[in-house]
């Protein structure tokens, strides 16, 4: 038998938020994230009550290049506002790529100058933007010229603990009319190492009076609470916490009851079919694995590695479906400490 509905309703957060002239139902948001937040991913956040959902970043240079992946990364289905997010290093691309996605249905365009990966900062995009404030300034000012749609930006607090400028660039970036504004706790030379500094983000809040999303390290309710209350921002943005769960942001929002261990095992079995229709069978069933991991990770954890190691590397999308929702269903859900103290 399976244990039933472990689940509490999450306390709620403060309400709605305006980016722009567009209204943001709630304040927790999804964070972009490359190879997990797909359309399918951001489709069930979206469902389950998340304030906003942001795409994948997309190459503004690729996307001009008409690169399939980039196209593939801007689809939307029913999702408002439509947020993409725009990657790169010369204004110019960053411009033509914003007209790009506006004429294609973004409603708000995110510039990411937050990414650690040595491929993206070694084309001095992402973070590596950071070093250089006055270049970093030309690609947020060719976009926001670019667009009539809002323009935000997602960073991090700078490159290294000697160059924490992240209130500075914030500031020049508002002034060039940038609508809301992004900060990881963390440095790009920290990657995703140590933990990430809730207050240091305050400087950023003293800085703007934009928008201000917190991010980094956030799991539970209490840690919602906690990052808005030491950095004083109006939003908080949740990652890594999502992944296997893609309710979680919604739950944390108070828009979403956390599932029971059959709906998790129903929700699974929904997602990997999105995934299967998005990419097609061959990619979709690559594309799918680590998230397939990621739900036997956290809803699953006795599995026995070699059962694990068969559903991972099967290529039978039966087997791996009815085989992971029932070892999902045969759980015990979703549990926390905050939900066994209250
Ligand atoms: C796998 C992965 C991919 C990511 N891709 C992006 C991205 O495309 N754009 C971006 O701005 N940040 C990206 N990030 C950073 C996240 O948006 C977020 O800032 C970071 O994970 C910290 O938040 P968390 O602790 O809640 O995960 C990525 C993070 C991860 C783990």
């Amino acid at each position: 038998m399976c244990p039933k509905d472990m689940h509490l309703p999450a306390p709620a957060l403060p309400s709605s938020l305006q980016i722009g002239n567009i209204e943001i139902r709630n304040r927790v948001a999804l964070a972009p994230m490359s190879g997990v937040t797909d359309l399918p991913f951001r489709m069930l956040a979206w469902r389950f009550g998340a304030g906003f959902v942001v795409t994948e970043m997309v190459a503004s240079r690729e996307l001009v290049g008409n690169s399939a992946e980039s196209w593939a990364r801007l689809k939307n289905s029913g999702i408002d506002p439509h947020i993409v997010q725009l990657a790169g290093r010369e204004a110019h691309w960053m411009a033509e790529a914003a007209r790009i996605v506006e004429a294609n249905g973004a409603d708000i365009i995110d510039i990411n100058m937050g990414c650690p990966a040595k491929k993206v900062t070694g084309g001095y995009s992402g973070s590596a933007l950071m070093r250089d404030p006055d270049h970093a300034l030309s690609l947020i000012e060719a976009t926001v010229k670019a667009a009539t749609v809002p323009v935000t930006l997602k960073m991090r607090l700078g490159w290294d603990e000697n160059s924490l400028n992240a209130p500075l660039i914030a500031r020049r970036a508002e002034e060039a009319g940038v609508q809301a504004i992004t900060i990881h706790g963390r440095t790009r030379m920290q990657f995703y190492n140590g933990k990430a500094d809730w207050d240091a983000i305050r400087a950023v809040r003293e800085a703007v009076s934009v928008p201000l999303i917190a991010n980094g390290d956030v799991d539970t309710m209490a840690d919602a609470l906690e990052i808005l209350r030491r950095s004083g921002a109006d939003a908080v943005m949740v990652g890594r916490s999502c992944q296997g769960r893609p309710w979680h942001a919604g739950y944390l929002a108070g828009a979403a009851a956390r599932p029971d261990a059959s709906a998790i095992a129903g929700l699974f079995a929904e997602h990997y079919e999105m995934m299967l229709e998005f990419y097609g069978t061959e990619i979709g069933l690559r594309a799918a694995r680590k998230h397939v991991g990621w739900y036997l990770e956290r809803f699953a954890p006795d599995l026995p590695a070699g059962e694990k190691a068969a559903i991972l590397t099967s290529t039978d999308t039966n087997f791996v479906r009815k085989r992971v929702a029932t070892a999902i269903a045969c759980s015990g859900g979703e549990t926390s400490m905050e939900e066994i103290a209250a």
